[in-house]
């Protein structure tokens, strides 16, 4: 047996895994993931957060303690079908949240996270464990345009890496893109590791909302990185200014999205821990 936690941001899921001197899940195998999100015969999300010191992280943490400057802890996130992402953008919301309830890091302070796509840092809104979350998100890189297709439907859309990989498109209506049961189709040479694909329909000035089909967890209820795309990708196409703040809702929630004079991308949004417990799976 061994301990388990479960939360989610704006209704994106996962199972965490504390596994802070990394002794209790080694290489944290792929089928152990998949048994982990199932969520019928498992605990159920759209990923794992294993929370692991970066000192114990190995190659994993890509030594961002001396790269980054000092990142304790380093989340280790995977997709609800085993695979590996650079970023979850709701996900480190959650880790930064759980690690503050357990008083792991303190809450008044900024906290920096060492992830596979380098040094994320969340700030706790009013300095407690319990309120919203801004995380800067980093330097997104807008790389182009490319095509997506669901059935026969396709569209424009843009490439935007926030360290993981995403296509955004504008759709006339969020039901466009139909059930989103299969992987909408792209370029393999534009994203030889898959892609996470941003459907996006405006709701007013500096507001939109959008679904998304995630690499690796198919249709999820949110996606962090993905709404910090979207929301490039809008104040791109509005020529917005820099420090606008954009809302962006999702099915499952609501996130506030800001690109900074700097370049940089800050996200807020809420994050919630709801089960603790113990399994063998
Ligand atoms: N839901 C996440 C993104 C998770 C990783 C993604 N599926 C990928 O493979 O890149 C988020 O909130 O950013």
């Amino acid at each position: 047996m061994y301990p388990f936690l479960k939360g989610h941001g704006t209704e994106n899921d996962f199972v965490l895994l504390p596994d802070h001197d990394g002794t209790v899940h080694g290489e944290l195998a792929a089928e152990r993931v998949r048994a982990l999100c199932d969520r019928r015969a498992g605990i159920g999300g759209d990923g794992v957060l294993r929370v692991i010191r970066t000192a114990a992280a190995g190659d994993a943490g890509r030594g961002q303690t001396v790269l980054d400057g000092g990142a304790e802890w380093f989340m280790d996130y995977r997709n609800s079908d085993g695979s590996v992402s650079e970023m979850c953008g709701n996900g480190v919301r959650v880790f930064g949240r759980h690690l503050a309830e357990q008083g792991l890091v303190d809450p008044a302070q900024p906290v920096p996270v060492a992830t596979r796509a380098g040094l994320k840092v969340l700030t706790f809104a009013g300095g407690t464990t319990d309120g919203e979350i801004t995380v800067d998100m980093g330097i997104p890189k807008v790389l182009g345009e490319t095509e997506v297709a669901v059935g026969d439907r396709s569209w424009t859309a843009l490439h935007v890496d926030m360290g993981n990989p995403h296509a955004v498109a504008f759709v006339d209506d969020l039901g466009d893109a139909g059930p989103l049961l299969e992987a909408p189709t792209h370029d393999p040479a534009a994203y030889p590791a898959g892609v996470n694909v941003e459907f996006v329909v405006r709701r007013g000035p500096q507001h939109v909302a959008m679904r998304v089909h995630e690499r690796g967890s198919g249709e999820t209820r949110s996606c962090g990185t993905g709404a910090c795309a979207v929301m490039v990708t809008t104040a791109l196409a509005d020529g917005a200014a820099r420090g606008t703040e954009y809302r962006i809702d999702l099915p499952g929630g609501t996130l506030r999205i800001s690109w900074t004079a700097d370049d940089r991308v800050l996200m807020t949004g809420p994050a919630v821990v709801v089960a603790e417990g113990t399994t063998d799976l």
